[in-house]
């Protein structure tokens, strides 16, 4: 039984079918399009249906048999579709008034040989494809647009005049770093989380030979560790099913050029670091799922709050990866060691954030810089900028006092408590929207939290009972100016 399709008597009743099958389908086509025609192997008209006939204006069908296609439509791709034996499946055919969308097949004999072609007309204007037509160019500049703002976010924003800092600290690392740019070696930025690493790779990227390239950022502990090896080498296509199937490119190749910035770089797996060692050595990787090397012209700018050394001495991070990133090392220093920068910083992050939000351009009093100077930061500029991006929205001050950082600093420790207010005591912290509320707790566990571990954010994700990724998500979201 398992043999039946086997048997010559069922052979033949498939082969029935499917002559039915073909036979119903050319009579499905024919007589629901707009018309149909056949010519042979020298491009002579051998059949057409009395619609096409009355379509074209001709006496009747008959009278086209046996004439040149050209003769008959002037414009016709028959022929060429006979010589060339390819198929024109969708066209729009010019016929007087008339833009007719047509499709034309070759036809073959049993040896495969072309012996003609047949055309159908399958809508007479093209406005029959214009819900089509309406949804392909919608996502064609959809897909324009998408393109547009990736290749905007490959540029590196900041430059060197955005590194706010007069303190002879900020003054060297902006030396050190302009002087790096020239070369094209591998940079090890260190520093405390929101000491402005990225925004000096950016600096080093925008005036180096490279800067006409993309500038492409990674955060590596942000990350799923089963991912990563994918994110930065790509995958090979057929390397995996789904929406992957296909490959794609990891970091390494879209910065092809230009520059990747590795953030969080003491976060990296050591079966990683072997592979970013060969790339950084060689400049060529392998995509998941291929054995074709890759070529890369990269320059790597690594980051990380973590203390390499250590975590060398501990076996956590490879000697010989440590020794390559580190041949050009920048410290950021934290802020609370350069408190002389405050005034500075405070004017340039008032100024980003009024551009930003709009409304008045707002500065800020002698006094509250006082209680601003009496504060830790453990967040850093980052933190500096979220909390002054919150006085501004809870005060309507165009000059920011002490009294305005008084909700906003309390859970900071008695160091940063403002001296008594005169004016009005200030409204509570969280008085307003409950999501304005909810957003303002969320901020004021998650500084504490990074107090709490010295601003190693591992540990704050793990204060905080939340992962690393999604501690990284929100302090993006705090940049990016979330409202709260
Ligand atoms: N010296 C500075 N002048 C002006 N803005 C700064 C400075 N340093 C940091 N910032 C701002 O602070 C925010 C955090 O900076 P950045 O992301 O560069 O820090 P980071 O050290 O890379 O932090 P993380 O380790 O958490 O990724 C950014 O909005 C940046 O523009």
């Amino acid at each position: 039984m398992a043999q039946a399709h086997r048997l010559p008597s069922f052979l033949d009743h498939a082969e029935s079918i499917r002559r039915q099958a073909a036979q119903y389908l050319f009579d499905y086509f024919e007589s629901s399009c707009e018309g149909a025609m056949a010519v042979d192997g020298e491009a002579r008209i051998v059949w057409m249906n009395e619609q096409y006939a009355q379509f074209l204006g001709l006496p009747d069908a008959e009278w086209a048999l046996g004439r040149p296609v050209e003769e008959v439509i002037p414009q016709s791709l028959m022929r060429e579709v006979v010589e060339t034996g390819e198929p024109i499946l969708l066209d729009i055919m010019q016929h007087g008034e008339h833009s007719p969308v047509v499709t034309r097949l070759p036809l073959r004999d049993a040896g495969g040989r072309v012996i003609g072609a047949v055309g159908f007309v399958l809508f007479d204007d093209p406005r029959s494809l214009q819900p089509v037509m309406t949804k392909f160019t919608r996502l064609r500049a959809e897909l324009d647009a998408a393109r547009r703002e990736l290749s905007e976010s490959r540029r590196a924003r900041y430059r060197f005049e955005d590194f706010v800092g007069v303190s002879a600290a900020a003054t060297e690392v902006k030396r050190q770093a302009r002087r790096i740019a020239q070369g094209g070696a591998t940079v090890l930025l260190l520093g405390e989380t929101g000491t402005g690493k990225e925004l000096v790779a950016q600096a080093i990227h925008a005036a180096s030979a490279r800067a006409g390239h993309p500038f492409v950022g990674m955060n590596v502990a942000a990350v799923p560790e089963g991912l990563l090896e994918a994110e930065f080498f790509g995958v090979a296509p057929g390397a995996y099913t789904g929406a992957d199937r296909r490959g794609r490119d990891g970091k390494f190749k879209l910065a092809e050029g230009g520059t990747l910035f590795l953030d969080e770089v003491g976060d990296m797996p050591l079966h990683l670091q072997a592979k970013l060692l060969r790339v950084l050595q060689e400049q060529e990787f392998e995509p998941v799922g291929s054995n074709r090397v890759q070529r890369v012209d990269v320059r790597v700018i690594a980051a990380t709050s973590r203390d390499l050394p250590a975590m060398v001495a501990d076996g956590r991070f490879r000697a010989d990866l440590y020794f390559r990133l580190n041949v050009l090392p920048i410290t950021l220093p934290p802020l609370r060691t350069r408190r002389e920068d405050l005034p500075a910083l405070a004017d340039a992050l008032l100024a980003r954030i009024g551009e930003r939000n709009g409304g008045p351009r707002r500065s800020i009093a002698a006094s509250a810089l006082e209680v601003l100077a009496a504060y830790d930061w453990p967040g850093n500029v980052r933190e500096l900028a979220n909390v002054l991006e919150r006085a501004t929205m809870l005060s309507d001050r165009r000059r920011l006092e002490a009294v305005d950082f008084a909700g906003i600093l309390a859970g900071a420790g008695p160091a940063a408590r403002p001296p008594a207010a005169p004016a009005a005591a200030p409204a509570p912290a969280g008085a307003g929207p409950l999501a304005a509320a909810v957003a303002a707790a969320e901020r004021d566990a998650i500084r504490a939290a990074l107090a709490a571990a010295g601003g190693r954010k591992v540990e704050a994700a793990r204060i905080l009972g939340i992962s690393r990724a999604t501690l990284y998500e929100k302090l993006a979201q705090f940049d990016a100016g979330d409202p709260v």
